[in-house]
């Protein structure tokens, strides 16, 4: 079997391109006014830097302005409450990011529930996560939705499909499985205290790896067609799902990296347009 490549990062830098008019047309009819999103990275974790860096990067190539917030490893919960603060009354801030994680001294759900709703463009909020559980209106959490763009983009049918999310986190694993119910899907989440982990994977007809651990998903535990879907980064360019022996016995997967990392990035970049559209003309 010759599986699908979802491939996230040529999807990405299409839907760049996509977003570039928009942006541009914005600009156009408002007087030259462009969505901006203001990240917030507290410490110095050089991985989050990275991302963070990325994110900006991102803003620019497609004619957005960021504001790049940072703040010492040593923030206290308050002092990034009153910089939320600032910025959810900052009438030019459009989005708000807060890299996850942050210092284990500040409480990191009070500052994500401190964004304010309609510019929570990474959809990190309870608001926000209730809202599109319950099939309201609400910029998705970006890394499950950036899965479901992709899913969706190369016509993966979800209905009636057993989905197995592994891993069960606020950020991915939770508004995964939410997503994937929402569509219809049949959905089971696993996490560290499942019992028998190989046996309900193997019943996957679509498979999230969100648990992240390197390659902790074996490929023996993987049945022959299923869509494998690998939401894990790790240095050296693996995910949480051991892929290689994988490649010619299942219907589709994304690649690491290339795969989801680049939808991450880009479903960010597409809610925080469509906040500055709605905020600015
Ligand atoms: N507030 C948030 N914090 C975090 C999120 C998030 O979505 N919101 N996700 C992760 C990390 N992350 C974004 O922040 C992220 C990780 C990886 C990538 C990515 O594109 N990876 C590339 C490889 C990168 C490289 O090493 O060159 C890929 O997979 O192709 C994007 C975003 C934790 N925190």
């Amino acid at each position: 079997m010759t599986a699908l490549i979802l491939d996230g990062k040529t999807l990405a830098a299409s839907w760049e391109e996509q977003l570039t008019e928009r942006v541009s047309a914005l600009k156009n009819r408002s007087n030259g006014r462009t969505p901006i999103l203001a990240t917030i990275l507290v410490g110095d974790d050089p991985a989050s830097a990275t991302y963070v860096k990325m994110k900006g990067n991102a803003c620019r190539r497609v004619g957005m302005d960021s504001l790049a917030v940072e703040m010492p490893g040593s923030t206290s919960t308050e002092q990034l409450l009153a910089k939320i603060d600032e910025l959810n009354n900052d009438p030019n801030v459009h989005g708000i990011l807060l890299q996850h994680p942050v210092p284990e001294q500040i409480d990191e759900r009070a500052c994500f529930d401190a964004i304010a709703l309609h510019k929570d463009v990474d959809g990190v909020t309870c608001l926000g996560f209730g809202r599109m559980a319950m099939g309201e209106d609400a910029y998705g959490c970006a890394t499950p939705k950036g899965i479901m763009r992709i899913l969706e983009h190369y016509k993966i049918d979800i209905e009636g499909k057993h989905a197995v999310v592994v891993g069960r986190s606020a950020i991915l694993g939770k508004p995964m499985a939410m997503m994937l119910l929402e569509a219809n899907a049949t959905v089971t989440i696993c996490h560290s205290r499942t019992k028998n982990l190989p046996d309900l994977i193997k019943q996957a007809d679509i498979l999230v790896g969100a648990v992240g651990k390197p390659e902790f998903i074996k490929a023996e535990w993987i049945k022959d067609g299923a869509v494998v879907v690998d939401a894990g980064y790790h240095p050296g360019g693996v995910g949480d799902i051991e892929l290689a022996p994988l490649v010619d016995r299942v219907s589709a997967y994304t690649p690491v990296p290339g795969g989801v990392g680049p939808m991450t990035i880009n479903t960010l970049i597409f809610q925080s347009v469509d906040s500055g559209e709605k905020a600015i003309a």
